[in-house]
């Protein structure tokens, strides 16, 4: 019998990129599968000002989860990157998160240089204050300019010379196709990753089996315990403020995790480090948030929202 599979997506480019992915995963999955688009503006879309103003990291995913709450679709694709950590999985729902792709971040300078080539004064499109706090402290001589807008929009502002170059997350630039243009892949322990850098989540209704067994097939373990391990950190820090929190979770040998996390202050002075290694991700990340808790992250951040 046929399913329709409505996915509730952002439209951007990038988005798009993804929506196509996923129904060609769905298609080879199973024959009987009919996925559809259903295209979502979302307040992070409409606004042009800073993130923070328009509720931070719940911009551009609760407009696409509603879509799911009021039954117009079946499933909400989602950048785990750009998911809250306080309301995740809000009213009966549930995330399944594909493999992870590449979590690094990437220079592109359409002059060719990298980040220790680049003379001072060079201006680097950014405002992810988890960018703009590492970038500030590791290369104080760089000029910061603030850039909103998609992915596409920004790598324009590089080519057209409003900024000298822009840094960006490697899995956009691949998904647009655009990856060849990266000057330089930024080391994570120079740039650590967004939490969920590089994951999709694929949001259902939970009590919705049939598509949960379609798209368990879809899923990865390593993946999700990553994923889960992030975000247990990320809602123990309370990350819903476009916050300068970076972290990574790799799988262990032995079927655990090791998760490894930094906040910031703003402009990078002060960086707070803890890591642990574990077989329970919910374990892992509240262990992490803890210790960076102690550490007075708490504070740091409040200082971040004040600026
Ligand atoms: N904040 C927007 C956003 N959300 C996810 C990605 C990249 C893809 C990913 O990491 O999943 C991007 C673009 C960027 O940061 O350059």
């Amino acid at each position: 019998m046929t399913q329709h599979i409505r996915i509730a997506s952002r439209a951007s480019a990038m988005a798009t990129a993804q929506v196509n992915w996923l129904m060609g995963q769905i298609t080879r999955t199973d024959s009987a599968a009919v996925p559809e688009f259903v295209p979502i503006t979302t307040a992070g879309d409409r606004w042009t000002g800073p993130l923070a103003e328009v509720g931070g990291k719940g911009a551009f995913t609760s407009a696409v989860a509603q879509a799911v709450l009021d039954g117009r679709a079946d499933l909400a694709l989602h950048c785990a990157k750009d998911m809250p950590g306080d309301e995740p999985e809000p009213d009966g729902t549930l995330c399944l998160y594909p493999p992870r792709d590449d979590v690094h971040d990437v220079l592109v300078h359409p002059g060719g240089r990298k980040l220790d080539d680049l003379p001072a004064g060079t201006r680097i499109g950014t405002s992810a204050p988890r960018r703009i706090a590492q970038l500030t402290a590791s290369h104080p001589h760089l000029t910061i300019v603030p850039v909103r807008g998609n992915a596409d929009t920004r790598l324009r502002l590089a080519h057209v010379g409003d900024v000298d170059a822009v840094i960006l997350a490697r899995a956009g630039l691949r998904r647009l196709g655009r990856e060849a243009e990266a000057t330089e892949i930024i080391d994570t322990d120079r740039m650590m990753p967004a939490l969920g850098a590089g994951q999709l989540a694929l949001q259902i209704s939970a009590d919705d089996q049939n598509l949960l067994d379609l798209l368990t097939p879809l899923t990865d373990a390593a993946a999700t315990r990553a994923a889960l391990a992030e975000r247990a950190l990320l809602r123990a820090l309370a990350g819903h403020c476009h916050a300068p929190i970076a972290g990574h979770a790799t799988p262990t040998a032995a079927g655990g995790l090791h998760l490894a996390a930094r906040v910031y202050s703003p402009d990078g002075s002060v960086m707070l480090a803890a890591a642990r290694t574990g077989p329970d991700p919910q374990t892992v990340g509240d262990a992490v948030a803890q210790d960076l808790i102690a550490q007075g992250a708490n504070d740091v951040l409040a200082s971040s929202r004040r600026s």
